[in-house]
């Protein structure tokens, strides 16, 4: 299983790839968890990207280029995985299928036998900002999370189209309860593992 999780900030991507992820026996791989851990590790990267994330902005493409390459490559990664939060920007999908022909260990991004999706969770902008303050992460203040919502129609919303267009698109109705958004992603990606 290999799947990309898209929607907007606030859409469930973490909360329902962290239970599929236990379910599936997959790695989780979110590229906000990754950057955060640098950020309070105060590496030369976390430096370079909190004030990207505290402005809600979107860390420089080329930042996240090696993150990814390193823990596309370790051994967890070898029998699927759940990406979170990447791709965000028209760059970073081109860089991805890069990658996944050169590292993907047999998946490859596009073509008959690949297994790669696109989730894509809808959720309302009302919905979304009401369960952001509530998360109430440091970037979960209104300025930010309308910033935000904005980068993500802007930079990261193109991207339905682009798997759509490749029929790798799995759309999910995410203003529903959790359980509810569980069981639509296990039955809408069932037969892909
Ligand atoms: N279906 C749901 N119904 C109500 N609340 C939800 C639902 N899914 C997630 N939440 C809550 O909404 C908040 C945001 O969820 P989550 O962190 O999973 O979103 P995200 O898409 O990963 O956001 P971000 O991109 O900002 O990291 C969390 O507090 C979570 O508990
Ligand atoms: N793929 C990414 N490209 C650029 N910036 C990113 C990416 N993933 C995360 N970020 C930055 O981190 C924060 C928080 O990300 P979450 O996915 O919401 O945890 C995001 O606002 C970007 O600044």
């Amino acid at each position: 299983m290999h799947l990309i999780f898209m929607g907007p900030p606030g859409a469930g991507k973490g909360t329902q790839a962290q239970l599929l992820s236990a379910l599936w026996k997959i790695p989780h791989i979110s590229t906000g968890d990754i950057l955060r851990a640098c950020v309070v590790a105060k590496t030369d990267l976390g430096q370079k990207a909190q004030s990207y994330m505290d402005r809600g902005e979107l860390v420089p493409d080329e930042l996240l280029m090696d993150i990814v390459q390193e823990r596309m490559n370790q051994s967890d990664a070898r029998a699927g995985w759940i990406l979170d939060g990447f791709p965000r920007t028209v760059a970073q999908a081109a860089f991805f299928d890069k990658l996944l022909c050169e590292v993907g260990g047999g998946v490859s991004s596009s073509g008959k036998d690949c297994d790669l999706r696109a989730v894509n969770l809808d959720v309302p902008d009302n919905i979304l900002v009401a369960r952001l303050l509530s998360r109430g992460r440091q970037d979960d203040n209104e300025e930010t999370i309308r910033r935000r919502l904005q980068v993500y129609r802007e930079q990261t919303e193109p991207l339905i189209e682009f798997y759509r267009n490749r029929e790798q698109l799995v759309a999910v109705d995410g203003d529903r309860a959790m359980e509810s958004v569980t069981a639509q992603l296990q039955q809408a990606l069932s037969g892909d593992s």
